[in-house]
Parts: C-alpha cells; structure tokens; sequence
C-alpha cells in the first residue's frame, strides 16, 4: 500500500511514464470537464515501480456503475466480509467539503454542479487516505468513485495490478428514483433510501422491486439530503458518468477484468447474487458462523 501511495503520486507527475503518454494521447479525445492541463506537479517523481503479486497482498479491486447505482453499498459490504478498506473518492470529496481546507469553496462549486474534480485534488485526496491506511497497516482496497475517466484509470494502471473490477448496472430511470430517495444522517452518518421502486416488467425488461432502506427513529428528524441529489444535478452526473466514466468501462474490458452485475432488485435479492457470482458465499458462510 505504501507503494501504491507513493507512485500514485508519482506517476501523476512522471513525464516519462507511459502513463504521461497515455495521458498525451488522451489530449485530443478528453471532454471539457477534463482536460490534461490539470495534471498534477506530484513529488515523488521517478520512483521504483513496485507491484506486490496477488498472493502477498489482500484484493484490490474497482467498483464501477453510474452515481447512486449502489457501489457504496456492495463495495462497504464486500470490505466487511473481506478485511480490506472501502475508499470512495467521493466521501474523501466530501470530507474535504466540510473542513476549512483551501480547496473546500472551488470544490463545493464543482461537485453541486455534478462536475468532475480535477485529478489532482482526487489523487491528492487518495494518496492521503492510502497513506493513513498504510501507517495502520491496511493491505489491499475496493475503490468505489476510482477511476472515473480513463486518465484517472492509466495512472492506477501505471502504479498497481487491479485484480476485478465490478460494474453494477441498472436502468436509469430507476437510479434517478434512487438518488432522489438518498438520506444521510446528520448524526450517525449513515446513509439511508426513502424511495420505494417498484417498477413493473415492460419493453421486455424484467421488473424490479426495491424496498427502501428506512433509517432508525432516532435518525428520522435528522436527515440531510446531499446539494448534490437534485433531479437536476442528478441528470448531469449521469451525463457525465457517460461520457467520461463509460470509456473506463472500456478500458478495464480491454483488460478482460470486468464482471458485469445487472442489480436484480434491493440489497436482499442482489447481495446473495454477488456473492455467488464472486464466488464467495463461503466465505460469507464462515462469517455468520464465527460471528
Ligand atoms: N474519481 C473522481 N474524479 C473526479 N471527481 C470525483 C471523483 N470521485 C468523486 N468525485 C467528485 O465527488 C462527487 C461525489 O462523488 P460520489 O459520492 O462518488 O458520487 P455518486 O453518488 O455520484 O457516485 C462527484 O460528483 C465528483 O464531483
């Protein structure tokens, strides 16, 4: 881990890398929500690249799939069941949001417009939390938020192995419902759902039932709604996941890393589905029994 902070950093800077060059390619073909300009002046540069094998270290794996399809959901589930941290760039986006930080005016302006922080600040924010974990002695990671272009995407590439990356599909008009029904508790932090989608079967796809995720009594009166989940702000995000984070889909597929997960309905039809398709139901067997 220590190693992937670094020449994260690193590779951000590197002018020689192939990541550089990839990112060089990338200038004609990125939208304006990203351009390479904003590639970061890290120090670090020229360090060694180290990659620790599969088998000397704990999964390290991407959640990908639009905003509010749930990767935080799995992806925090996941982390439990396998000991390895749940870093979303987003809750590092937004805990930067709410501390007095240099950044935190310019930032709050991008992320209510559903706009893409530049690759600095996020790769800034990362290698600061990998660091933390480091020193607490974290191995491995899913990353839930990370990569979401594929500029962002070549630097990982450049400075670890990704071994599987997950991508959650659902159709779009349910996950407009579902950011809308979105709720964190002001007190606890805990993030809750007050939409109820209950979609019939047309134009031959299947229907689909999510019960809402209902917070405790003690949470109700102190629910949030983030800036960031109007309808409006909503509908550009998903423009943007298009756009910017569909071709990281691409690269990965490229890779032959990806395992497509289409969500059958809430966390209790889709859970037992995930853990049978990554083939780890005994593991979460072996959890409920020691627990
Ligand atoms: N990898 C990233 N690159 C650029 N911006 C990011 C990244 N991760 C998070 N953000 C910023 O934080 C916001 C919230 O992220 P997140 O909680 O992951 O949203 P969502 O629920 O839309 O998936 C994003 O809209 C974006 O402004």
């Amino acid at each position: 881990m220590a190693a992937v902070q670094r020449l994260l950093r690193a590779a951000a800077s590197s002018s020689s890398s192939s990541v550089a060059a990839g990112r060089r390619r990338m200038a004609t073909s990125l939208a304006p929500e990203q351009t390479p300009a904003a590639a970061p002046a890290f120090p670090f540069a020229g360090a060694e690249r180290r990659r620790r094998p599969a088998h000397e270290r704990n999964v390290q794996w991407v959640f990908l799939g639009c905003p509010g399809v749930g990767k935080g959901t799995y992806a925090s589930r996941l982390s439990r069941l396998l000991g390895v941290p749940h870093i979303a760039t987003g809750d590092l986006v937004r805990d930067e949001l709410a501390s007095t930080g240099p950044d935190a005016v310019q930032l709050k302006e991008i992320v209510n417009q559903g706009k893409l922080v530049s690759d600095e600040i996020i790769i800034n924010l990362l290698s600061k939390r990998l660091k933390k974990g480091e020193e607490k002695g974290e191995s491995g990671f899913i990353l839930d938020g990370f990569p979401r272009t594929v500029n962002q995407a070549e630097i990982l590439d450049g400075v670890t192995d990704i071994d599987m990356v997950v991508n959650l599909k659902l159709r779009e008009d349910i996950i407009v419902q579902k950011c809308l029904g979105r709720r964190i508790c002001s007190q606890c932090g805990k993030n809750f759902n007050l939409a109820c989608i209950d979609v019939k079967a047309e134009n031959g796809l299947p229907p689909i039932y999510m019960s809402p995720l209902l917070p405790p009594n003690n949470c109700m009166s102190k629910l949030l709604t983030r800036d960031d989940d109007t309808e409006e702000v909503v509908r550009n995000r998903l423009r943007i996941y298009n756009k910017m984070s569909q071709p990281v889909e691409d690269f990965y597929q490229k890779q032959g890393k990806v395992l497509e997960f289409d969500l059958p309905g809430g966390i209790p039809e889709s859970w037992p589905k995930l853990l049978d398709v990554l083939n780890l139901e005994d593991q979460q067997e072996m959890k409920l029994a020691a627990a």
